[in-house]
Protein backbone atom coordinates (compact mmCIF):
# COMPACT_ATOMS: atom_id res chain seq x y z
CA UNK A 1 0.00 0.00 0.00
CA UNK A 2 1.21 3.48 -0.83
CA UNK A 3 -0.54 6.35 0.42
CA UNK A 4 -3.05 8.02 -2.08
CA UNK A 5 -1.01 11.40 -2.19
CA UNK A 6 -0.34 11.52 -6.53
CA UNK A 7 2.63 14.46 -5.99
CA UNK A 8 5.92 13.90 -3.85
CA UNK A 9 5.11 15.59 -0.91
CA UNK A 10 7.94 16.68 0.90
CA UNK A 11 6.58 19.07 3.34
CA UNK A 12 4.66 18.64 6.63
CA UNK A 13 1.46 16.53 6.82
CA UNK A 14 -2.01 18.59 7.11
CA UNK A 15 -3.69 17.02 9.28
CA UNK A 16 -4.20 13.62 11.09
CA UNK A 17 -5.48 11.01 8.78
CA UNK A 18 -2.72 12.25 6.04
CA UNK A 19 -0.24 11.53 9.51
CA UNK A 20 -1.70 8.13 10.03
CA UNK A 21 -1.67 7.37 6.28
CA UNK A 22 2.02 7.69 5.84
CA UNK A 23 3.21 6.16 9.47
CA UNK A 24 0.81 2.82 8.04
CA UNK A 25 2.90 3.32 4.34
CA UNK A 26 6.08 2.86 6.35
CA UNK A 27 4.86 -0.17 8.41
CA UNK A 28 3.87 -1.59 4.87
CA UNK A 29 7.14 -0.59 3.80
CA UNK A 30 9.06 -2.48 6.65
CA UNK A 31 7.19 -5.62 6.73
CA UNK A 32 6.66 -5.92 2.48
CA UNK A 33 10.83 -4.82 2.41
CA UNK A 34 12.75 -6.50 4.99
CA UNK A 35 13.19 -9.79 5.02
CA UNK A 36 14.15 -9.79 8.82
CA UNK A 37 11.06 -8.04 9.65
CA UNK A 38 8.82 -10.85 8.42
CA UNK A 39 10.82 -13.57 10.54
CA UNK A 40 9.86 -11.35 13.43
CA UNK A 41 6.56 -10.76 12.48
CA UNK A 42 6.37 -14.53 12.07
CA UNK A 43 8.14 -15.06 15.45
CA UNK A 44 5.83 -12.54 17.24
CA UNK A 45 2.63 -14.05 16.41
CA UNK A 46 3.70 -17.83 17.20
CA UNK A 47 4.59 -16.59 20.37
CA UNK A 48 0.85 -14.36 20.83
CA UNK A 49 -0.38 -17.75 19.68
CA UNK A 50 1.85 -20.15 22.48
CA UNK A 51 0.73 -17.40 24.71
CA UNK A 52 -2.87 -18.13 24.66
CA UNK A 53 -2.34 -21.63 24.42
CA UNK A 54 0.05 -22.24 27.91
CA UNK A 55 -2.62 -19.28 29.36
CA UNK A 56 0.39 -16.74 30.70
CA UNK A 57 -0.67 -14.18 33.14
CA UNK A 58 -1.16 -10.46 32.65
CA UNK A 59 2.35 -9.53 34.36
CA UNK A 60 3.53 -12.36 31.55
CA UNK A 61 1.74 -10.70 28.58
CA UNK A 62 3.49 -7.36 29.48
CA UNK A 63 6.88 -8.56 29.33
CA UNK A 64 6.22 -11.08 26.12
CA UNK A 65 4.68 -7.85 24.21
CA UNK A 66 7.27 -5.24 25.55
CA UNK A 67 9.91 -7.63 23.62
CA UNK A 68 7.79 -7.98 20.48
CA UNK A 69 7.19 -3.87 20.48
CA UNK A 70 11.37 -3.44 21.03
CA UNK A 71 12.62 -6.21 18.72
CA UNK A 72 10.27 -4.13 16.24
CA UNK A 73 11.03 -0.84 16.94
CA UNK A 74 15.05 -1.87 16.71
CA UNK A 75 13.66 -3.65 13.11
CA UNK A 76 12.54 0.00 12.26
CA UNK A 77 15.51 1.76 13.46
CA UNK A 78 17.59 -0.62 11.57
CA UNK A 79 15.79 0.02 8.48
CA UNK A 80 15.45 4.06 8.66
CA UNK A 81 18.85 3.49 9.18
CA UNK A 82 20.15 1.82 6.08
CA UNK A 83 17.69 4.26 4.24
CA UNK A 84 19.25 7.33 5.06
CA UNK A 85 23.19 5.51 4.86
CA UNK A 86 22.33 4.55 1.35
CA UNK A 87 21.41 7.47 0.20
CA UNK A 88 24.03 9.63 1.58
CA UNK A 89 26.51 7.02 0.64
CA UNK A 90 25.07 6.39 -3.06
CA UNK A 91 26.25 2.45 -2.12
CA UNK A 92 29.89 3.17 -2.18
CA UNK A 93 31.80 2.36 0.53
CA UNK A 94 32.16 4.64 3.58
CA UNK A 95 33.51 3.65 7.16
CA UNK A 96 30.66 5.77 8.86
CA UNK A 97 28.21 4.10 6.76
CA UNK A 98 29.67 0.25 7.93
CA UNK A 99 29.09 2.10 11.63
CA UNK A 100 25.80 3.19 11.38
CA UNK A 101 24.55 0.01 9.97
CA UNK A 102 26.58 -2.00 12.24
CA UNK A 103 25.36 -0.45 15.11
CA UNK A 104 21.79 -0.56 14.03
CA UNK A 105 22.24 -4.31 13.51
CA UNK A 106 23.48 -4.76 17.01
CA UNK A 107 20.70 -2.83 18.06
CA UNK A 108 18.09 -5.52 16.98
CA UNK A 109 20.69 -8.79 17.83
CA UNK A 110 20.86 -7.23 21.42
CA UNK A 111 16.64 -6.97 21.37
CA UNK A 112 16.59 -10.31 19.67
CA UNK A 113 18.15 -11.77 22.66
CA UNK A 114 16.14 -9.84 25.00
CA UNK A 115 13.40 -11.80 23.63
CA UNK A 116 14.57 -15.01 23.93
CA UNK A 117 15.74 -14.23 27.23
CA UNK A 118 12.32 -13.44 27.92
CA UNK A 119 10.40 -16.28 26.05
CA UNK A 120 12.23 -18.72 27.96
CA UNK A 121 11.93 -16.82 31.28
CA UNK A 122 8.16 -16.75 30.70
CA UNK A 123 6.74 -20.39 28.70
CA UNK A 124 9.12 -22.44 30.65
CA UNK A 125 7.24 -21.68 33.92
CA UNK A 126 4.24 -21.37 32.52
CA UNK A 127 4.55 -25.10 30.52
CA UNK A 128 5.73 -26.11 33.64
CA UNK A 129 2.10 -25.33 35.65
CA UNK A 130 0.37 -26.97 32.54
CA UNK A 131 1.88 -30.43 34.12
N1 LIG B 1 27.97 1.64 1.95
C1 LIG B 1 28.55 0.83 2.84
N2 LIG B 1 29.74 1.15 3.36
C2 LIG B 1 30.34 0.33 4.28
N3 LIG B 1 29.80 -0.81 4.74
C3 LIG B 1 28.60 -1.18 4.27
C4 LIG B 1 27.90 -0.39 3.29
N4 LIG B 1 26.73 -1.00 3.02
C5 LIG B 1 26.70 -2.12 3.77
N5 LIG B 1 27.81 -2.24 4.53
C6 LIG B 1 28.14 -3.34 5.45
O1 LIG B 1 27.34 -4.45 5.11
C7 LIG B 1 26.49 -4.82 6.21
C8 LIG B 1 25.11 -5.23 5.67
O2 LIG B 1 24.57 -4.12 4.99
P1 LIG B 1 23.02 -3.87 4.87
O3 LIG B 1 22.49 -3.72 6.24
O4 LIG B 1 22.76 -2.78 3.90
O5 LIG B 1 22.53 -5.18 4.21
P2 LIG B 1 21.48 -6.26 4.67
O6 LIG B 1 22.24 -7.52 4.98
O7 LIG B 1 20.48 -6.31 3.59
O8 LIG B 1 20.81 -5.74 6.01
P3 LIG B 1 19.41 -6.23 6.58
O9 LIG B 1 19.48 -7.74 6.58
O10 LIG B 1 19.31 -5.65 7.97
O11 LIG B 1 18.36 -5.67 5.66
C9 LIG B 1 26.46 -3.61 7.11
O12 LIG B 1 26.22 -3.98 8.47
C10 LIG B 1 27.86 -3.02 6.91
O13 LIG B 1 28.82 -3.70 7.70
Amino acid sequence: MVSKDNHHQTGKNHHLIQAMGHAIDGIYDVLSEERNMRYHLLAGVTVVICGFIVHISRFEWMWILLAILLVFSAEFLNTVTEAVTDLLSEHHYDRYVKRAKDVAAGGVLLTAIFAVLIGLLVFIPAIMRLW
